[in-house]
Formats: C-alpha cells, structure tokens, sequence
C-alpha cells in the first residue's frame, strides 16, 4: 500500500519541526532519508504512527486520510514503526515481546532462527539486553507485525555488521511482499545496499532526492552534510 504525505505540518506544540512537508512512500520500495542530527526524521516517524497530531496537510493511506486518525487505528491499519529507541517491553522476555505483535509460532521461529542472538534470550528480560540486542528485538517485533507500511527509525544503530546484514535482507524481502518501507538511516552502506529512492532532509525540508542509479556513497555522503 502507498502511502502519501501532502503537505503536512507538525511538530512540538508552537515549535514546528516540519511545514508543508510532501512525500510519497510508494508500495514495494524502500524509500530512505538522510539528513544530520536533529533535521527531524524522528518527528516525522512520530507524525506518521499519530504519535504526534498534525497541525496541516494530509495522510494518506491507499487514497484514504488517516491523518485524524490516533496511533492504534492506524496501527490497525497496517502501519507498523519502530522507534529509535526500540519499541520493546523491558518487564517481558523476548519471547513475550515476539509474541505480543501477533507474529504466529512459526513466524517467532523463523525470526529466532533468523536472528540466532535472540534465538538463545528467548527466556530473558529485554530489559536486561544490550542496545544493540534490544534494536534488533525491536526491529524483529517490527517485521512480525503484519505492516503494509513499515517505519523504521534508524535500525541499525549499535548493531553488529552480521545482524545490520540481516536486517537488510528482511527489509528487502518485506519489500518483495510489498510493504512500503521508510528508512530513516545515518548508515550509508545501508542506504546505498538497499534503498530504492533517498530524500536529502534539512531544517528547511527536502533539498534533493537520489533515484536508485544514482545512490552511491559519495552522493549519499553529500545528503549527510548539508
Ligand atoms: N519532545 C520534544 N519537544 C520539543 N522539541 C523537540 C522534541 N523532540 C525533538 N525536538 C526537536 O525537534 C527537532 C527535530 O528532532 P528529531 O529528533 O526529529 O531529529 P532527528 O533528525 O531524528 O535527529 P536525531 O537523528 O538526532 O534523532 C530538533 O530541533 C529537536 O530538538
């Protein structure tokens, strides 16, 4: 399903972050953005799972606005994030943190077998894992979900290369199955391996946008540093 940003605005409170932002994530691609610290990726996640309300512009989902919509029922809708900071339960074990997406068994069995480091911490505390392992439970919870549109806020943040490796070849599988996918990445090698379409974000919005031909390190680096 693609999703369509028109013209939205948001922020925090008086403090906008985003005016009259447009952007489409087309069903079937990974669409990247890159832009330095504090440009507003993490914002615009928010304003995209309603976690933030929009304050102009539209949402839509398949042709439908859902920009009224709270975060659950666009949630329900199909619309999947995981946050920066790992969307996982600290109270739960892994396993009870898998199992809360509504992934069946078989599904918990093949990302377990997929990601051996939480095939081993089945029984433990997610709170009591690495960062780098509480990103990957975080982004495996994510790709359980049965999400249309998947949201991924920087996922490769303090993983492994062998995990990061991974997690590109779920993301491209979940691509082929026809998610649309948005990549919110400092990692150029991850970018530049997997990503369909990259925006370059500033304080003042998009500045230019690389199709797949053209993203190569050297162009991606140049987003980086505006
Ligand atoms: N809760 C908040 N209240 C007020 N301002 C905020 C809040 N969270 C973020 N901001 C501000 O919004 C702007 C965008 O921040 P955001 O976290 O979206 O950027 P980012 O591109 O994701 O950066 P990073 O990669 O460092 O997380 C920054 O100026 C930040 O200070």
């Amino acid at each position: 399903m693609t999703l369509q940003l028109e013209a939205i605005t948001g922020g925090y409170g008086d403090t906008l972050v985003h005016r009259d932002l447009s952007l489409a994530l087309p069903a079937g691609q990974i669409t990247a953005i890159v832009g330095r610290n504090g440009t507003g990726k993490t914002t615009l996640a928010r304003l995209i799972a309603g976690e933030l309300p929009l304050q102009g512009g539209a949402i839509r989902l398949a042709g439908y606005e859902i920009g009224g919509l709270p975060a659950h029922a666009r949630a329900r809708r199909g619309i999947v994030t995981m946050p920066q900071t790992g969307m996982v339960f600290d109270t739960l074990s892994v396993r009870e943190n898998l199992h809360l997406t509504g992934g069946t068994p078989d599904q918990i069995a093949r990302i377990a077998q997929t990601f051996p480091r939480l095939g081993e911490r089945m029984a433990q505390r997610a709170g009591s894992m690495s960062g780098g392992e509480r990103k990957i439970l975080g982004f495996a919870r994510a790709m359980l979900g049965n999400g249309k549109v998947l949201v991924l806020d920087e996922p490769s943040e303090g993983v492994q290369p062998e995990n990061i490796q991974r997690m590109q070849a779920e993301i491209t599988a979940r691509k082929a199955a026809g998610a649309a996918i948005l990549l919110l990445e400092q990692n150029v090698s991850m970018i530049v391996s997997i990503a369909d379409r990259v925006h370059a974000l500033d304080t003042k919005g998009f500045t230019f946008t690389l199709e797949r031909a053209d993203i190569a390190r050297e162009a991606v680096l140049a987003a980086l540093e505006i």
